[in-house]
């Protein structure tokens, strides 16, 4: 696996890594009305494994609708959308964006991590529970008791990982925004996502529960090995991360 930043030759599209995230030409037109609109146009960029991609641009100009082809939620009119788990042979590339039925729900579920501004935490429920819910083992029941194991350790070292290892027991409700935007990343990252998709995690947040969350975002996505495309209109925020990639009209502005 390549853990080195590409280089910063161009904004968006760099160097081919052997893992993390490719989309090519990526084109989407809706019907909007008796007009075609071009939501999307030509979009390329890479993004490595381990490595944190800033999204921004003004409001429409395509980012939300760019995670979603990512996240296959929308497929695009045209161009590609690939995840490298390791090198560049279909048995190490899962195809993104292709369809978003049930094989995408499978992939979502397998390669995908999704942080939104609007968490959907249950508030009543404990935060480990928070992330047992989502393990893809919880859908097998009964499920053996190595597994319930594997995935309670997997809770207790990411919530470590975010800083909550004392705070598993407490209910959603009773932790401040900024903790439970971090229950938002470690509950993202139990199914170990290859793919990390973040969009305004910090919108609600002040400015330095904010800063928090998004350096927690760049050490999450670097430890987990997580490509990562991260929305944000902030900043101040983006300005920490390492690559931005403008979006204006749909296009690599
Ligand atoms: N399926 C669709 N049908 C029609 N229009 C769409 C569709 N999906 C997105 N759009 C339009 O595409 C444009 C881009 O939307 P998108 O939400 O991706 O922008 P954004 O950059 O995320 O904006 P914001 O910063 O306000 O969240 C908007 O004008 C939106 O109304």
């Amino acid at each position: 696996m390549n853990h080195h930043s590409p280089a910063l030759t161009s904004p968006a599209a760099t160097s081919a890594a052997a893992s993390g995230l490719r989309m090519r030409g990526i084109t989407l037109d809706v019907q909007d009305g008796s007009q075609r609109r071009r939501i999307l146009d030509s979009v390329d960029l890479d993004v490595a494994a381990g490595e944190v991609l800033g999204i921004t641009g003004p409001s429409g100009s395509g980012k939300s609708t760019l995670l979603a082809v990512a996240g296959c939620l929308q497929a695009p009119t045209a161009g590609r959308a690939q995840l490298l788990l390791g090198g560049d042979t279909p048995e190490t590339t899962v195809e993104l964006g292709r369809d978003t039925g049930r094989a995408a729900a499978r992939i979502r579920r397998n390669h995908i991590g999704f942080v939104f501004q609007q968490p959907n935490l249950w508030p009543a429920l404990r935060v480990t529970d928070q992330l047992r819910a989502v393990s893809r083992l919880d859908r097998v029941l009964p499920l053996p008791r190595s597994a319930r194991r594997a995935v309670d350790a997997r809770a207790a070292e990411l919530l470590e990982a975010v800083g909550l290892a004392d705070m598993g027991a407490r209910r959603v409700g009773e932790l401040s925004g900024g903790q439970q935007a971090r229950v938002n990343v470690a509950r993202a990252l139990m199914n170990r996502p290859q793919l990390l998709l973040v969009d305004e995690p910090t919108a609600a947040l002040d400015t330095a529960s904010g800063t928090q969350v998004t350096q927690l975002i760049e050490r999450m996505a670097r430890d987990n090995g997580a490509a990562t495309l991260y929305v944000s209109h902030d900043a101040e925020q983006l300005a920490a991360l390492n690559r931005v990639l403008t979006l204006v009209d749909g296009k690599v502005a």
